[in-house]
């Protein structure tokens, strides 16, 4: 599979610095608007960057690896919470709703028959990923038509002229998942990566690294980035790695949510790592184990809100944020246009 996405380079950076610095403000008292805008502008190459249909795809998956007993919660959580979504209850229902985002859902592979229906995307792959502490959670094939079904996805958006996007996740156990991911990509042990996920405790979080232990000692051997995929992810995360790889070869504007969408950008980052030019980290997660995303990354998140959702809650919340930064490149008076002295 090809992904072929070209490092960040705009002719305009210069100019888009040179209007930023002159709007009617102190040098730099804008801050992180002031990269965002940055950014944006030279991932769009102009001094006039828009956000055009905004849009967030939420994608679910079970995760065979709760026979485990990893996550508090059971197993048919990842489907009543899909029906959740579909009846608009859901956190990341009103946090879109409230800023004008565009919602996606997408079955990746979820342990349940849903009935078709108009907002209901089916990308099914299989009832859910095997355990991995037996073996590998999909098969290369399986893991190759997610990362395909993500850039579908993408190659839609991209049709409707959408030039923003975020994803989020539902799939009960997909907290292990990305924390057996941590580790295979970046080297840290399952007792720093392992977090409270939905709410284990201490005895629980322990057994959790246990079984990512386990894991990691099964498929040490691998070491291309798609087998790591293969072996530890889930049908949800092979599937947003494939939409965020597309979006950044459409010169999308990337934001990313918390620690399992970063797992998913720590596969694609490995696989190709101009993506991190395409990318506007929305918050740091509460989880355990997301700091240690950001930093690897060098990421500078917007927010700290100590939350620890997911289904791309942190993306919606942090939107507005990045339409200031745009809103304020745009319509701001420079201190010529508008008479005021500048030192
Ligand atoms: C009601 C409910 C709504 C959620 N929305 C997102 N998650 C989040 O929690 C799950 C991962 O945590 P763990 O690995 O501990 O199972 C994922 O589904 C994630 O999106 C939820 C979890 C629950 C219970
Ligand atoms: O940060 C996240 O994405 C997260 C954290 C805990 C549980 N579910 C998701």
């Amino acid at each position: 599979m090809e992904f072929n996405i070209q490092a960040l380079k705009s002719e305009l950076s210069e100019k888009i610095t040179h209007k930023i610095n002159t709007k009617t403000k102190p040098l730099g008292s804008l801050g992180k608007l002031e990269s965002i805008a940055l950014k944006i502008s030279e991932i769009q190459n102009t001094l006039t960057p828009k956000l055009i249909n905004p849009t967030i795809i939420v994608c679910a998956g079970d995760h065979g690896v709760t026979e485990e007993g990893i996550s508090p919660f059971p197993q048919e959580v990842t489907f009543q919470m899909v029906m959740n979504y579909l009846s608009g209850g859901a956190a990341i229902n009103v946090f879109t709703k409230q800023n004008n985002i565009d919602l996606l859902l997408v079955d990746t592979g979820v342990n349940f028959d849903f009935e078709s229906h108009p907002h209901l995307i089916d990308k099914k792959i299989a009832y859910g990923t095997k355990n991995f502490t037996k073996g590998p959670a999909m098969t290369q094939k399986q893991c190759d038509k997610a990362l395909n079904n993500g850039a579908g996805l993408v190659d839609e958006l991209q049709k409707k002229g959408t030039n923003i996007i975020g994803f989020g996740e539902m799939g009960i156990g997909n907290t292990t998942a990305a924390a057996a991911l941590l580790c295979a990509y970046t080297g840290c042990t399952p007792n720093k990566a392992a977090g409270a996920g939905t709410g284990l405790d201490e005895k629980g979080i322990a057994h959790k690294a246990s079984v990512i232990e386990i894991a990691l000692q099964l498929h040490k051997e691998l070491k291309d980035p798609m087998h790591i995929l293969a072996a530890l992810g889930g049908f949800e995360m092979a599937t947003i790695t494939g939409a965020m790889l597309q979006a950044a070869k459409y010169k999308m504007t990337i934001m990313i949510d918390g620690f399992i969408v970063t797992s998913a950008l720590l596969a694609a980052y490995k696989i190709n790592n101009n993506i991190l030019d395409y990318c506007i980290f929305s918050h740091k997660s509460h989880e355990n184990g997301h700091d240690l995303m950001l930093n690897y990354l060098q990421a500078e998140p917007i927010l700290d809100l100590d939350m620890r959702l997911g289904e791309g809650t942190g993306s919606a919340v942090a939107y507005p944020i990045i339409e200031s930064a745009i809103q304020f490149l745009n319509r701001m008076s420079s201190f010529e246009d508008a008479g005021v002295s500048n030192r």
